[in-house]
């Protein structure tokens, strides 16, 4: 027998009268430079075929960002994946050049990335300005160039030291400052809140540190005052168990390590899905 569904409400009206924008839940891993070729290409085939095997029960944005060489199989075999959300998940670089071309030995143009497949691209990751030099001018260029090529800027915020929530808000809003004033307004961005000293260590931060912080950027008027979804995920030691802790203050988590084997990787994602 056909029951009755609801319509859906339509979303809340800005005071100006627009919609605001929707912000789907994300949850992505980078493998940094941890994986072999081989154990990428099993990575992604494993959670493929689980994702295929059981449909979620909301739709969320998935993302996997292996290292560059191995980016363009990983796009091929997303897409040739059987069914949805496995064919949806979104291919994603470690870094890209702010230029789309020319004389740049060794360096990624965002305009082949797009061409291969990438869909979002991770800038100025901690270890990429402790290593590399990176810094919010050039994270700010990098991130223009991104988004002139269609693909979503995936840009990790933090503070360096332990700190309280309001010191550490306002280094990460300096970060955020920097890089929204590059990019359209229109623009899809997703900040990736990384305290520094939460990132490759035992646990993650505090619940509380966590939503503190993102509460005040989210509450900002650089992101409130924005026409394009900006979303922010969490990470730094992120894993299974912690989505549901951060009591919907964040759209999603970002993993590192606790993502290496994929069932966990999987566990996570029919969290945050199910959250
Ligand atoms: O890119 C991911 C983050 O840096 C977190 O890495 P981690 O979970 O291994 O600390």
């Amino acid at each position: 027998m056909a029951t009755h569904q609801p319509e859906p409400e339509p979303p809340a009206a800005t005071p100006t009268g627009a919609a605001p924008p929707t912000r789907r839940r994300l949850v992505g891993v980078s493998t940094k430079m941890y994986f072999s070729a081989a154990r990428t290409d099993s990575f992604v085939s494993t959670i493929l075929t689980l994702l295929a095997a059981a449909p979620l029960d909301t739709t969320i944005d998935i993302f996997i960002i292996p290292d560059h060489v191995t980016l363009a199989g990983v796009a091929q075999q997303v897409a040739a994946a059987p069914a949805a959300p496995a064919r949806s998940v979104l291919v994603g670089a470690q870094d890209c050049h702010s230029e789309l071309a020319g004389a740049f030995t060794g360096a990624v143009s965002p305009a082949v990335l797009a061409e291969v497949g990438c869909g979002i691209v991770e800038l100025g990751h901690a270890e990429r300005r402790r290593l590399f030099g990176e810094t919010d001018a050039s994270v700010a260029a990098k991130a223009r160039a991104v988004v002139a090529c269609g693909m979503v800027p995936l840009v990790c915020v933090g503070e360096r030291e332990v700190a309280a929530v309001g010191d550490a808000a306002d280094e990460v809003m300096g970060q955020v400052r920097s890089l929204l004033a590059a990019v359209p307004t229109d623009a899809e961005v997703v900040l990736a809140y990384e305290p520094v000293w939460a990132i490759g260590a035992a646990a993650p931060a505090g619940v509380e540190h966590v939503c503190g912080v993102v509460r005040r950027v989210r509450e900002s008027e650089e992101v409130r005052g924005r026409k394009g979804v900006t979303r922010i995920v969490y990470g730094g030691s992120a894993g299974p168990g912690l989505f549901r802790r951060l009591r919907g203050e964040v759209d999603g988590l970002f993993l590192g390590r606790f993502a290496h084997e994929p069932e966990q990787f999987y566990k996570t994602i029919r969290e945050v899905a199910e959250g």
